[in-house]
């Protein structure tokens, strides 16, 4: 069986600089993995090569059928991939509510496409402070408020890069809340963060990214096993 997302032998840097040496992982639909690793070992630069940012040197990266190598931005947010950046990009002034209808788009005529309403029951804080302007809102708001712009594309595949980095425990949680109620929906993500207890509540499988290059990957059992292993990989 092809699995739903294939990224192989992925090289990729920026200029001369060589950052990515072949990074392999596989993802099935209404799956979750997280992509762990050091600062600076390629884990971005991966994510950026999914979402058209970057023009890989070399490698695979398939989803569904269509091979995405190349695409423009615009062209792979069209195919159903969300994304949430690293410091969240809200537009400051713009309220909430016209921050989640900007982005508004149904591309895939989902059978339950995500609406202000179901935004808000997943984000009660964001429907609170709907008539607030970006800029007005606190970092934890406006990281609910990225995530809630993502989900208003309909995504298949919703790309979380340290969503949780700088936030308040209360609101990490509410996050990883957010995150467990999405998967139980059945969406699909790839999820870069450094909390590994979260993540191993969260995901399905594990990727170690050392270097620009994968030397472990496996499921959450696997990565139980194996802990020690693995956090020599992440420095802790
Ligand atoms: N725009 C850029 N131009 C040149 N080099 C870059 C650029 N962005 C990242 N790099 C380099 O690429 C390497 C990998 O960076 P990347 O952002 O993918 O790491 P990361 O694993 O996501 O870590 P972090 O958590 O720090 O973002 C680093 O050495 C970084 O300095």
């Amino acid at each position: 069986m092809m699995a739903w997302l294939e990224v192989a032998g992925l090289q990729a840097g920026y200029g001369g600089n060589q950052v990515l040496h072949g990074i392999q992982f596989e993802l099935e639909e209404g799956r979750i993995v997280s992509l762990l690793g050091r600062n600076g070992m390629g884990k971005t630069t991966t994510l950026k090569c999914l979402m058209g940012l970057i023009v890989p040197k070399a490698g695979t990266l398939r989803l569904g059928q269509r091979t995405i190598n190349g695409l423009a931005a615009h062209e792979v947010a069209r195919l159903g991939v969300g994304w949430v950046p690293e410091g969240r990009q809200i537009f400051p002034t713009l309220t909430v509510e016209e921050n989640l209808l900007a982005t508004a788009a149904d591309r895939h005529r989902a059978a339950q496409p995500y609406t202000l309403q179901r935004v808000y029951a997943f984000f009660p804080r964001l429907q609170e402070r709907r008539q607030n302007m970006g800029n007005q809102l606190s970092g934890g708001e406006q990281q609910m408020l990225a995530i809630g712009r993502a989900l208003m594309t309909n995504p298949r595949l919703l790309i979380l890069d340290e969503a949780t980095e700088g936030l308040a425990p209360l609101i990490r949680q509410e996050i990883w809340r957010v995150l467990g109620e999405l998967r139980n929906a059945g969406m699909a993500m790839i999820v870069v963060d450094k909390d590994l207890e979260a993540l191993m509540a969260l995901a399905d499988r594990h990727v170690v990214i050392e270097k620009g290059r994968v030397p472990w990957q496996g499921d959450t059992e696997a990565l139980r096993a194996q802990r020690s292993e693995v956090e020599r990989y992440l420095g802790v």
